[in-house]
């Protein structure tokens, strides 16, 4: 089958479309005595923003775990760009930032980025283009004027951010960020939605991004609301309004909680 551009001539397909992002089917994940993840399934393309909300405990951050392929006594099938998870050859195309900053704060933004590219990139041969990812990733998340600023005296949200451009060095196609935005200002949280919106189209990059902030649910272009280690909804924003006929993805969230069964500590064993 060929496709159509509006008014244009038609052109074929690619021979190999690129495999998405993250594919999961049946994923389980067993913590100490709890099942925290029942059986997930979802898909997530490339060039897209995917937001996953659900309350505290619910099972965000082990999915973004699994899915980095850090997360032991996972079951199920779990595919990232092509790869089972935790594939060494997804290390380099993958760019994970957690809750906790990880940075040097005895060095500079720009030591800490340097240190982290030469990993990256090492050898002489490559100093020219580390210098130019490190340039860039420090202008991506708008700390050049603190780029000489130890990272122990930038406030926690700088912090942050520099930890995310740590993840922006290697041009990841997938980015996993757990809670981006906490304790930054609404202008900053604005100003990095709008980076990841940069991402995904001008990069083609994936972005599975955890928030307990509902506006930002706004934002994705496709939410995964999880309760109880367990998906209650994968859809659009507008979409999910549209069919709990509510006008916030809040109000829908907590239509559908409502609507599920709950689960009992003993089933959840
Ligand atoms: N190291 C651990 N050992 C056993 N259980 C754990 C461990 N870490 C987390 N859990 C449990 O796994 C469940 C899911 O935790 P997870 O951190 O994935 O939730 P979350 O949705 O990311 O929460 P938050 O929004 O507060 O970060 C919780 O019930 C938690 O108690």
């Amino acid at each position: 089958m060929m496709n159509y551009e509006p008014g244009g001539a038609p052109t074929e397909p690619p021979s190999h479309p690129p495999p998405p992002a993250i594919e999961a089917r049946g994923l389980t994940v067993v913590r100490g005595d709890r099942t925290v993840l029942r059986g997930l399934g979802f898909t997530v393309r490339p060039g897209s923003i995917t937001g996953l909300l659900g309350p505290s405990g619910c099972g965000k951050t082990t999915l973004m775990r699994a899915v980095v392929g850090t997360q032991a006594k996972a079951t199920g099938d779990l595919q990232v760009l092509g790869h089972p998870a935790g594939h060494p050859a997804l290390r380099p195309r993958i760019g994970y930032v957690t809750q906790a900053p990880s940075v040097y704060t005895d060095l500079t933004v720009r030591q800490n980025l340097d240190y982290f590219a030469a990993v990256l990139h090492p050898g002489r041969a490559h100093r020219d283009a580390r210098n130019d990812a490190v340039t860039r990733a420090i202008g991506d998340v708008d700390l050049t004027t603190r780029a000489d600023a130890l990272a122990g005296a930038l406030s926690g949200g700088q912090r942050s951010r520099v930890s995310l451009a740590a993840a922006l060095l290697g041009t990841p196609e997938l980015l996993v960020l757990d809670e981006p935005t906490v304790g930054l200002d609404p202008v900053l949280r604005r100003d990095l939605w709008d980076l990841f919106h940069r991402l995904a189209a001008d990069r083609g990059t994936a972005l599975l991004i955890s928030s307990h902030v509902m506006d930002e649910a706004e934002r994705c272009h496709r939410l995964l609301l999880m309760r109880d280690g367990r998906i209650l909804a994968d859809d659009t924003p507008e979409a999910l309004r549209r069919r709990t006929r509510t006008a916030t993805v809040e109000e829908a969230f907590l239509r559908l909680v409502d609507e599920a069964a709950p689960i009992t500590e003993e089933a959840s064993r």
